[in-house]
């Protein structure tokens, strides 16, 4: 059994892999080798939500150490300094104890031990300091800031951030739909109206009622979207392009499609492998690039969820902005375009594509789309219909355009684009 002080020093290293050496905190987390390695599964939770906390707060705590830094210290102890705040001010832990515990993570490193002084100073006064929750949340980098606030406006940014301070709730899409609101009962959970359910305050997801019978997965309540849109038919012959970790993959199977899943990546197909035999669902799996493969017949579906930025998803992953620069982005745009050029040859005429990313940016949503228009005479946009759209989610090209700050009240959304395509039928 680890003490507090272990879980905050894998926190801390979690941390510094992220800042210093820009590793995303998936890869950190699955490291076999890694800081989390030695903690039992609850533990690597603490450490796993202090960290998760602290890169989503970190300009609050910069804010209050400013006033009391003459000079910038080395970033290892600037994190530790960071938790320290976070914890206090946050997480509500006593002040003490969060000051001692980050004066001993220093001292114990031979790097960092002669600030253990500093940090206590430093630790004692901001610690005290009033008004975190009045602090502005912590702004996008400049790269995603600028084009989002030309795409949306400043007070949609604005309210993005708001939203992306707060970790975000759990939510759950249930196996079967007509079992949504028994679900939401057993569970303690809100029926939300596109048919996910809301928990606001989970705990161990392995522990919740229905886990072990797979009566449900974690999706956010975007992400269940564009399967509803596909609405595969029992028995339709469907690809999820892009599949794994598999969320929407068991949306299909579980509709009655015949689905074929498609990743380029074996590990992450493995995810879906494990996800599909806990729900007890079925799909044939194939690690193969989806710019190659190619299925025995025409398909009635396929839906194609683009590997991209993945900046509506900053909430649920605040390790982004510190890895990321942007620099990617052409290179998704161009092997987006081609994902969708592919797929449509994979469909019998009159099929459906169904096109998504989770991402804020138009270049990998709706510009994808009236661009897959001009280049494929015949391609139309179907309505995007599902239980529970507001109206504010449609875009002009036929679309859903879905942001963070949509559904505020209800604790926000993950960000997405998805639009429904058509082949053209022959001509009878
Ligand atoms: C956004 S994630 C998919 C999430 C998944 N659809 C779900 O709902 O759980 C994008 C996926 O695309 C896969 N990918 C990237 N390039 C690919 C390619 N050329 N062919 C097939 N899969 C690819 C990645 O391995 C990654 O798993």
């Amino acid at each position: 059994m680890a003490t507090g002080q272990e879980v905050r020093q894998a926190a801390w290293s979690v941390l510094g892999a992220v800042l210093q050496e820009h590793r995303l905190l998936a890869e950190v987390l699955a490291d076999s080798a890694g800081a989390l390695a030695p903690l039992s599964p609850p533990e690597r939770a603490r450490a796993q939500r202090l960290a998760l906390a602290t890169l989503r707060q970190m300009q609050r705590a910069d804010r209050l150490l400013g006033p009391h830094l003459r000079r910038m210290p080395p970033a290892p102890v600037m994190n530790a300094l960071r938790l320290a705040l976070v914890e206090i001010h946050a997480e509500g832990a006593p002040a003490h104890g969060a000051v001692n515990a980050a004066v001993t993570l220093l001292r114990r490193d031979k790097a960092t031990g002669r600030y253990a002084g500093l940090a206590n100073a430093v630790l004692r006064k901001a610690g005290q300091a009033p008004g975190w929750d009045t602090l502005p949340p912590q702004s996008l980098p400049g790269w995603l800031r600028k084009p989002l606030i030309t795409a949306w406006g400043k007070a949609s940014v604005t309210a993005i951030e708001a939203i992306q301070a707060a970790a975000p709730p759990l939510d759950l899409t249930p196996k079967d739909p007509a079992q949504a609101a028994a679900l939401a009962e057993a569970l303690g959970a809100e029926a939300l109206p596109t048919g996910s359910l809301r928990l606001s305050a989970p705990g161990q997801v392995s522990a919740l009622t229905g886990y072990s019978e797979g009566a449900w997965w974690v999706q956010d309540a975007a992400a269940a979207l564009p399967a509803l849109l596909l609405a595969p038919q029992p028995g339709e012959h469907v690809a999820d392009l892009c599949a794994a970790p598999g969320g929407k993959t068991l949306q299909l199977a579980a509709a009655g499609a015949r689905v074929e899943a498609v990743d380029i990546s074996a590990a992450r197909m493995a995810r879906v492998t494990e996800n599909l035999a806990r729900c007890g669902l079925t799909a044939r799996t194939h690690v193969a690039d989806a710019l190659s493969w190619q299925p025995q017949a025409p398909l009635d579906a396929v839906l194609l969820d683009a590997p991209c930025s993945a900046t509506g998803t900053i909430r649920r992953h605040p390790d982004l902005p510190f890895v990321k620069d942007g620099t990617e982005l052409d290179t998704l745009v161009a092997l987006q375009a081609r994902l969708i050029d592919r797929a449509l040859t994979l469909l019998r005429p009159g099929g459906r594509l169904v096109f998504c990313t989770c991402s804020l940016l138009p270049e990998e949503g709706e510009a994808q789309i009236t661009a897959a228009l001009a280049r494929h005479p015949g391609l139309a946009v179907l309505p995007a219909e599902a239980p529970g759209i507001a109206p504010d989610w449609r875009s002009s090209e036929g679309g859903l355009r879905i942001r963070p700050d949509h559904w505020a009240d209800r604790g926000g959304i993950d960000g997405f684009y998805m639009a429904v395509l058509a082949r053209a039928a022959p001509v009878p």
